[in-house]
């Protein structure tokens, strides 16, 4: 059911804001799979609620899982998860999240019983062959009626052997992640191999690899495209979700492009999130970028230059480069983001489209995109149910008066108080600081 049309606001002067983001979607959604398959009762502080994650959840509770909210702090309850044998005989929705629709058919397989996958018509185009065949390979049963995509149904027989299986996981990194996270509840544990062009997203990898071994689990990931992880206990976790950065990214963009300064508190001195390429980015595109103990600040200079740049490990954040490239003074070429053709939309042809309508330049390559900044003119911004594509459409309305955002409601795929948020900075925009507070909005 659409959501409504959203006048994304112009502003005249620079804005000066500290914004407060909610968790990570990826690590929120990985920390559950892991807690679900735990040894003991997990704690999980500051997680991300929103549609991604939330279907998650209930997911994992229909698998068997108890998620409940805990205490209750300024940012939210945090949420208590209590694993309990995997049962099959359930549907799990997966809406149009990657993590759930490739991360849970390897925990399915864990269960005594069948597990129906479906979700989102748009989903049913987004690759999955890869996860289904290795799982077969690794002594799964799984019935996709031949399709490699939802729906299918995963039959579970309550132990999985395991061993080692090669796939292409050129198409996404959940493949990889997806194997690993269950791996050490497989009987011989899990060795993959990519055998491919690159695969994406390899910071999502490393993510994948440090969560699990925090977990106490034994990962080698030594070899290049390769990664073997033993059969173990999975340690019940205590942790505190970090600040989503790909989230970050529109905020930060609008300190670039009005000239503004914007502080994301809490930005992670160490982290694997992708979305930290964000700080170079807006470096090479002309603001100055600082990070400190107070968080990571963006000061927009007055001078918006296009870059050259090869997204193809932080793909999330490319509606929103491909923004600021269409308001740039200098042309901009995206590269290495063939594989977003099978995100939430095909990003290339969304941005180009909605780009182009606007008035902009592009030209969508086999890759990537080449943009080169025209005058812009308002219009309807189609979103094509891609939460990026609603944060791409904010950070051009802030330049180009006009922009109306269609079907805004989809952003809350990670990020529900987008809207709360963004008004929350401009509205004070010429006036000391303004703060926009994820738990208040
Ligand atoms: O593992 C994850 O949490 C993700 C991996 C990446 O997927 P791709 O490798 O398909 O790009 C990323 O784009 C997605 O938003 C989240
Ligand atoms: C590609 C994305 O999501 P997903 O986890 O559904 O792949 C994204 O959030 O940009």
């Amino acid at each position: 059911m659409p959501s409504p049309d959203w006048h994304a606001p112009a502003v005249h002067e620079r804005i000066e804001a500290l914004v407060t983001l909610p968790g990570s979607k990826s690590l929120t959604n990985r920390f559950l799979v892991l807690a679900a398959l735990a040894n003991g009762t997990s704690r999980l502080r500051r997680p991300l609620r929103s549609r991604d994650t939330l279907l998650m959840a209930e997911a994992l509770r229909s698998l068997g899982a108890g998620i409940d909210d805990g205490t209750t702090d300024s940012a939210g309850a945090d949420w208590i998860v209590t694993p309990a044998s995997l049962r099959g005989g359930g549907t799990v929705d997966c809406g149009l999240a990657g993590t759930v629709m490739r991360f849970l058919p390897p925990v399915a397989a864990l269960c005594d019983g069948p597990v129906v996958f479906d979700g989102d018509e748009q989903a049913r185009v987004r690759p999955m062959g890869p996860v289904l065949d290795a799982l077969r390979i690794l002594g799964a049963t799984i019935d996709d009626g031949g399709r490699g995509t939802l729906p299918f149904t995963v039959h579970g027989a309550g132990s999985v052997p395991g061993g080692e299986v090669a796939i292409d996981a050129s198409a996404s990194s959940q493949f990889v992640s997806a194997l690993l996270l269950a791996g050490p509840r497989y009987e011989q544990g899990v060795t993959v191999r990519h055998v491919g062009p690159p695969v994406p997203s390899e910071p999502h990898i490393e993510m994948t690899v440090e969560t699990l071994r925090d977990a106490g689990a034994i990962v080698d990931d030594g070899e290049p495209d390769t990664w073997r992880v033993e059969p173990s206990e999975i340690n019940a976790l205590d942790v505190q979700v970090e600040p989503d950065l790909s989230n970050a990214a529109p905020f930060l963009a609008a300190a670039l492009v009005t000239g503004g300064q914007v502080t994301v508190p809490g930005w992670p001195q160490h982290t694997t999130q992708a979305g930290d390429a964000i700080r170079d980015i807006l470096d090479a595109m002309g603001a100055d970028v600082s990070l400190t103990r107070e968080g990571l600040t963006v000061t927009g200079t007055g001078d918006v230059s296009g870059v050259d740049v090869d997204l193809h490990d932080a793909s999330e954040l490319t509606p929103v480069v491909a923004a600021i490239a269409a308001l740039a003074d200098s042309p901009t070429v995206i590269r290495g983001v063939a594989h977003i053709r099978g995100h939430e939309t095909d990003r290339l042809a969304a941005l180009s489209r909605e780009l182009g309508a606007l008035g902009s330049d592009v030209h969508e390559t086999d890759d990537g995109l080449h943009i080169r900044p025209r005058p812009l003119t308002g219009g309807t911004f189609h979103t094509y149910s891609d939460h990026r594509m609603v944060m791409a459409a904010a950070v051009l309305g802030l330049r180009v008066p006009g922009v109306v955002v269609e079907n805004v409601g989809t952003v809350a795929k990670t990020l529900p108080t987008f809207v709360e948020l963004w008004d929350g900075m401009l509205g004070g925009s010429g006036h000391p600081a303004r703060t926009a507070d994820a738990a208040s909005a």
